[in-house]
């Protein structure tokens, strides 16, 4: 993407909660601009929190966006979904005791999901709650993990399973930032990015189908437009619902397959986005067997989830004991039912917790794993 000046005005979202809300901010050159980051710190002390990998690309930018007078630290963790641990997240406690922050401080997460949720949920525990401000760099991050404040760490059994809620201040969305992510970690944010037609808009889910391509190669004018659009769905889903009572699991759509997928075979074995793909096919082709879905619609499905460079089959070897056993464990559920998120149609999805097991463990058999 080309950069262009950080005076451009960017397009402005709101996350709106009840008596709070916050903005997102989406747009080029954001991320070296005093006048995005500075209106949202909480009081003098700041504490950036990047990964190695991205330490070297836009930690400068971002710590050139706040003044001198300002007490700003930076503590660079590694990079990985494996890292994503109570591990990591008591070496930013560490850092920001022995900086002698207090509760007036301010952490900024600059990085992808996984800084992100890291941050945030240290951000929710640092002296029962703390500020702290989403600056996502990755296309997953930037369309769906930086907004709604689900925040937490991975457990060996199961995704997420240790966090809490806890909103950031702001998100500040530049998009300059995605021309040096790599393709693989495009797809995966396609993902998320498709995830929001299939549950809430087939006008935009038909608009990604044609995109594509030139979400690929990068097309600012196409990127922004996704982004823009996916934000303005979740910060509506996550207005309605903040805490998942209800209608936010939803966003959900996928997930249940997908975090099987990616406890089972190793946390980074799989992206995320990439679990999240395979999940989607799966629970369109799952809604199609219970008669929900047409096969032409599941069809469409498979063919934008292939074309965004996203795996369709399950891995290899990993049996319906394997997936029943992590989607058992699964959040969403409730009391021993287990709850799915399936697609009415292409645009419309639904929770559902009455799929006969029989029929979801045969479908599991029959689903195509991986050569
Ligand atoms: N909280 C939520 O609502 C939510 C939503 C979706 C996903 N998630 C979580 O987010 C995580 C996945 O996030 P992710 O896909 O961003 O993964 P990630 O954070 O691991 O980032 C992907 C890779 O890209 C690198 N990177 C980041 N920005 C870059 C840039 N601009 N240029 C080059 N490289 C860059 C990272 O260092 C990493 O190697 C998962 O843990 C998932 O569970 C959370
Ligand atoms: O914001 C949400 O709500 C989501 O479910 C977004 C998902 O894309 C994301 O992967 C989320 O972290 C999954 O949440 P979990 O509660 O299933 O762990
Ligand atoms: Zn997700």
């Amino acid at each position: 993407m080309s950069a262009s000046s950080a005076s451009e005005s960017p397009c402005r979202l709101q996350v709106a909660l009840g008596s709070r809300s916050y903005p997102i901010h989406i747009g080029p050159g954001l991320l070296g601009d005093p006048q995005w980051l500075t209106p949202h710190l909480a009081g003098r002390q700041v504490m950036i929190v990047t990964n190695e990998t991205v330490a070297p690309l836009y930690l400068e930018r971002c710590r050139a966006a706040l003044s001198e007078d300002l007490e700003v630290r930076e503590l660079v963790l590694p990079d990985g979904e494996a890292t994503k641990s109570l591990e990591q997240v008591s070496r930013i406690w560490d850092a920001l005791l022995e900086a002698g922050f207090n509760r007036r401080c301010t952490l900024v997460a600059l990085g992808g999901g996984v800084i992100g949720d890291m941050v945030g949920f240290a951000a929710a525990c640092y002296q029962r709650g703390v500020a702290f401000v989403q600056v996502p760099t990755t296309l997953l991050a930037q369309v769906d993990s930086s907004v709604g404040g689900k925040t937490g760490v991975n457990h060996p059994l199961g995704k997420n399973m240790i966090g809490a809620f806890w909103q950031p201040r702001a998100v500040l969305v530049d998009t300059d930032t995605l021309a040096t992510l790599p393709e693989r970690e495009l797809s995966a944010g396609l993902a998320e990015v498709i995830k929001y037609g299939l549950i809430r808009d087939a006008g935009f889910l038909a608009w990604l189908e044609t995109a594509i391509p030139s979400l690929r190669a990068l097309d600012a004018t196409s990127l922004t437009q996704a982004i823009e659009r996916s934000c303005a769905i979740k910060a509506d889903i996550v207005a309605a619902d903040e805490t998942e009572q209800g209608v936010r699991a939803l966003l959900n759509l996928g997930h249940t397959f997908g975090h099987a997928i990616e406890a089972h075979q190793g946390y980074g074995a799989w992206l995320h986005g990439e679990a999240v793909g395979a999940g989607m096919a799966m629970a369109a082709e799952f809604s199609a067997r219970l008669g929900w879905l047409s096969m032409a619609d599941v069809e469409r499905v498979r063919e934008i989830i292939a074309a965004a460079g996203l795996p369709l089959a399950a891995p290899a070897g990993m049996t319906v004991d394997d997936f029943l056993a992590r989607m058992r464990l699964d959040k969403k559920n409730v009391d021993s039912r287990l709850r799915l998120v399936l697609l009415h149609a292409l645009g419309d999805a639904c929770i559902h917790d009455d799929a006969p097991p029989e029929s979801l463990a045969a479908f599991l058999e029959d689903y195509p794993r991986q050569a």
